[in-house]
């Protein structure tokens, strides 16, 4: 796999505007090759929305995102997106099409100028499969899975190409514990392998040991960039209540390990 020295993922005052509403502000991000990011934060902070403008789903107002060193707005056509997996958040691997775990991950290695794969392809989709534990399911059909289950075979596709980096939009979110374990044995693998990840989450979870650094949004900005903010003392303690005055507080951006971001209270209080 030739690998440039560019950064896999650096955007510069990022600033994304939906409708009315300016949903990122001024973002600097960069993911360095083979690093493990989280990007964290409440409910519609921005998340997902900073993870589509880099994959080209949403538009940048102003500031630039590159992947790979290349513009994602000018030089889109430069991009290897071969090297590139991303998995959105929420869908499901099933829509309706009577599909085997084995074709969807498959799908992944279509494009316009093909569309079978041969005996080599489905080798690798199958390896693909045994990387999210789902191997021996591999000619189910996707419709009598999880949606856990969905999930893994999703992120099988996104694998399937063997990219150099992975975008995941909140892999987590409503899934099983069994999925979630089996996730986590999945980036490990393929952090052990070098393979860059940025993943959106609303709460490190299973993933938080395998997790290098995190960013932190709210309201469209970065207010944490460094390792993962600790639970301040007792806020894990039954009984604990999360009311504290942080509301209009000037958020600044942290860059020590030890800072004292109250995590479930920078969820936006959430219990
Ligand atoms: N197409 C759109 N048009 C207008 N506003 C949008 C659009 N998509 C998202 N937004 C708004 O942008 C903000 C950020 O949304 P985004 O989905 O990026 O947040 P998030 O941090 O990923 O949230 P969640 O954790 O709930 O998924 C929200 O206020 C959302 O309502």
């Amino acid at each position: 796999m030739s690998k440039t020295t560019a950064a896999p993922v650096r955007t510069e005052a990022l600033t994304v505007a939906l409708g009315a509403s300016t949903v990122l502000r001024r973002v600097d991000l960069s993911v360095a090759d083979g690093e493990a990011v989280a990007l964290l934060g409440p409910n519609g902070s921005g998340k997902s929305t900073l993870v589509k403008s880099l994959v080209g789903i949403v538009p940048i107002a102003r500031g630039r995102a590159f992947l790979h060193g290349h513009d994602v707005t000018t030089e889109r056509r430069r991009i290897d997106w071969g090297r590139i997996g991303y998995v959105p958040q929420r869908v499901t691997a099933a829509a309706g099409v009577p599909a085997t775990a084995l074709e969807v991950v498959c799908s992944g290695l279509l494009d316009g100028r093909r569309l079978r794969v041969g005996r080599a392809g489905r080798a690798r989709a199958l390896d693909a499969l045994e990387q999210v534990g789902l191997a021996e399911r591999a000619r189910e059909s996707v419709q009598v899975f999880s949606g856990g289950q969905q999930q893994r075979v999703l992120i099988a596709r996104a694998l399937v190409r063997e990219p150099d980096l992975l975008v995941l939009d909140e892999p987590l979110a409503g899934i099983d514990r069994t999925s979630k374990e089996a996730l986590a044995r999945t980036v490990a693998d393929l952090r052990a392998r070098g393979t860059t990840v940025l993943v959106v989450l609303h709460e490190p979870g299973e993933l938080g040991p395998l997790i290098d650094r995190c960013v932190v949004l709210r309201h469209g900005r970065v207010i944490h960039d460094g390792a993962l903010p600790r639970p301040a003392a007792g806020h894990d303690l039954p009984g604990h209540e999360h009311e504290h005055a942080h509301e209009g507080a000037t958020p600044a951006v942290h860059h020590a390990p030890e800072l004292a971001v109250e995590w479930r209270t920078q969820m936006e209080g959430r219990p």
